[in-house]
């Protein structure tokens, strides 16, 4: 077995452990869910992590959906790219500035926005512009986005005519149903515009033709309905809109199904693309879908260490970590903390050692579905339990404001066994972002995990104090 990654020898280990049935890791229990049950473990867990990252793009997109009711607060300022600098840069501080019918300002309110977010100051004056503006905008997941495009959708439609003028793709069958509902809850007012899914198992009759004015629905579905099956005259398509689009290329085959789409509508069609991220694949792919683009950056909030204390503990075995763990939670009160696991099978372990030492913990984990997920966030978010013990592909991008502790049960590596510092900051970072001290808490286990660790330390430059878990005295000072 190859041992020069300490998180390549893991995942191997399990896989085999797994596939084979055989083998056993000691001190192997099955893994407990946080309500007691069972869960089966998952053959191949953790064993394709870039198949699961892949996965996972949409799942992280859809759960964060699931569980945000409120705007991403942001205090950067939105960035605008004119296509003609020479015309006026609008932007509004009001919804009644856009002159929107009175049906969807109704909607808006219903819906309880009283100001358009960041974004929609910008986007908003561009999307609904007359003629027409094609948009790239770009900004992290709730920042506005959606609601901005189902809006501009919503005005463009004109009602008496009984045939799609707004298109409108999602990555997966999932995520296309939720913009439906913010389509539907948006236009709940507005009766007379009415939206068809062109999703899978939504089948129509051959020769039919869709008498709703939006659809929106999955590249391939949106293809066949266009392309194949003639359920959609793309001709008359007035608004477009790709979302997702970091999402979206990350899927195979959904880049070229976009491409084709797009090729099929007018020339005069408005195109609007909207991402989370914009690397250059994604910035390409848009280049591509949108022609002679304007375009809105919003940039992330910057995470820091800076009202981080952190610590690390020298621990021999997963044992060790966990009686660490255990002296902690002795000597400091600790509100919520998030604990993570390199692996689901540690984090499944480690969840059921904490639970029969009587703590309320809650466990996400990579077989759960989304909804489930979201479910386990929005209890702990609740303070229904304590402490929530995951694996970092279930947890990345979920902020949970009250969390005031955050322990590395496992050293955040990559693929190659390299520090990954940028989890390293996005799992750490996370308890310093709402003005609140955190305190973040790292378990070291071998040589390998200590030169991590200070590869991580030096990468910040920021000392991560020794902590000796037998000293409560000790302990205690660092909840000071
Ligand atoms: N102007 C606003 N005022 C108050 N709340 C808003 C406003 N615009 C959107 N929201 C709400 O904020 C949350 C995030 O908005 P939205 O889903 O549009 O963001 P997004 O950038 O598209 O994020 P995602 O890609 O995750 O869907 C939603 O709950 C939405 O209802």
């Amino acid at each position: 077995m190859a041992t020069d990654s300490w998180a390549l020898a893991v995942d191997e280990q399990e896989a085999a452990a797994e596939s084979l049935g055989t083998l056993q890791i000691k001190d192997e229990k099955p893994k407990v869910e946080a309500n007691g049950t069972d869960v089966k473990p998952v053959e191949n867990a953790e064993t394709k992590p870039d198949d699961e990252d892949k996965e996972d793009k949409a799942a992280q997109s859809l759960l964060n959906k699931l569980i945000r009711s409120n705007l991403v607060n942001t205090t950067n300022q939105v960035e605008v790219l004119q296509r003609d600098p020479n015309s006026p840069l609008y932007s509004v501080k009001s919804f009644e500035e856009l002159r929107l019918k009175p049906q969807l300002l109704q909607g808006v309110y219903a819906m309880g926005f009283n100001r358009p977010s960041k974004i929609q100051e910008n986007a908003l004056p561009m999307m609904l512009a007359e003629p027409p503006q094609n948009l790239i905008a770009q900004s992290q997941s709730g920042t506005g986005k959606t609601a901005a495009f189902v809006l501009a959708m919503l005005s463009h439609v004109d009602p008496a005519r009984k045939y799609p003028q707004c298109l409108c793709v999602s990555p997966t069958y999932e995520l296309a149903l939720q913009t439906g509902k913010v389509i539907e809850q948006m236009g709940k007012s507005y009766t007379e515009v009415k939206l068809a899914y062109a999703v899978r198992g939504n089948k129509l009759e051959r020769g039919m033709k869709i008498q709703e004015q939006i659809v929106i629905g999955t590249p391939g579905t949106v293809l066949d309905w266009c392309a194949k099956l003639k359920f959609i005259d793309a001709k008359k398509i007035k608004v477009f809109v790709l979302d997702e689009a970091d999402v979206m290329i990350a899927t195979q085959g959904h880049q070229d199904q976009s491409i084709r789409i797009q090729r099929m509508l007018p020339n005069d069609c408005q195109m609007l693309l909207f991402s989370a991220t914009f690397e250059d694949s994604v910035w390409k792919f848009a280049q591509r879908i949108v022609p002679e683009p304007n375009i809105i950056k919003l940039k992330r909030e910057e995470e820091t260490l800076d009202t981080i204390k952190q610590y690390y503990v020298l621990c021999n075995s997963k044992e060790e970590k966990f009686q660490a763990l255990c002296n902690i939670y002795g000597a400091i009160t600790i509100a919520q903390a998030m604990i993570f696991c390199h692996t689901r099978k540690t984090a499944g372990w480690l969840a059921g050692e904490l639970s029969r030492e009587g703590h309320q913990v809650a466990l996400l984990s990579g077989e759960m579905m989304v909804e489930q997920r979201a479910a386990v966030i929005e209890r702990f978010r609740d303070g229904k339990e304590k402490v929530l013990v995951t694996t970092n592909v279930c947890a990345r991008g979920i902020d949970v404001e009250q969390v005031s502790v955050v322990i590395n049960f496992d050293l955040p590596v990559d693929r190659e066994g390299n520090p990954d510092n940028e989890t390293y900051l996005h799992r750490i970072g996370r308890t310093g972002r709402f003005g609140k001290r955190g305190l973040a808490i790292n378990m070291v286990d071998s040589k390998l995990s200590m030169s991590i660790l200070n590869r991580i330390q030096d990468h910040f430059n920021k000392k991560i104090e020794k902590l000796d878990t037998h000293d409560l005295d000790e302990i205690e000072k660092i909840a000071n």
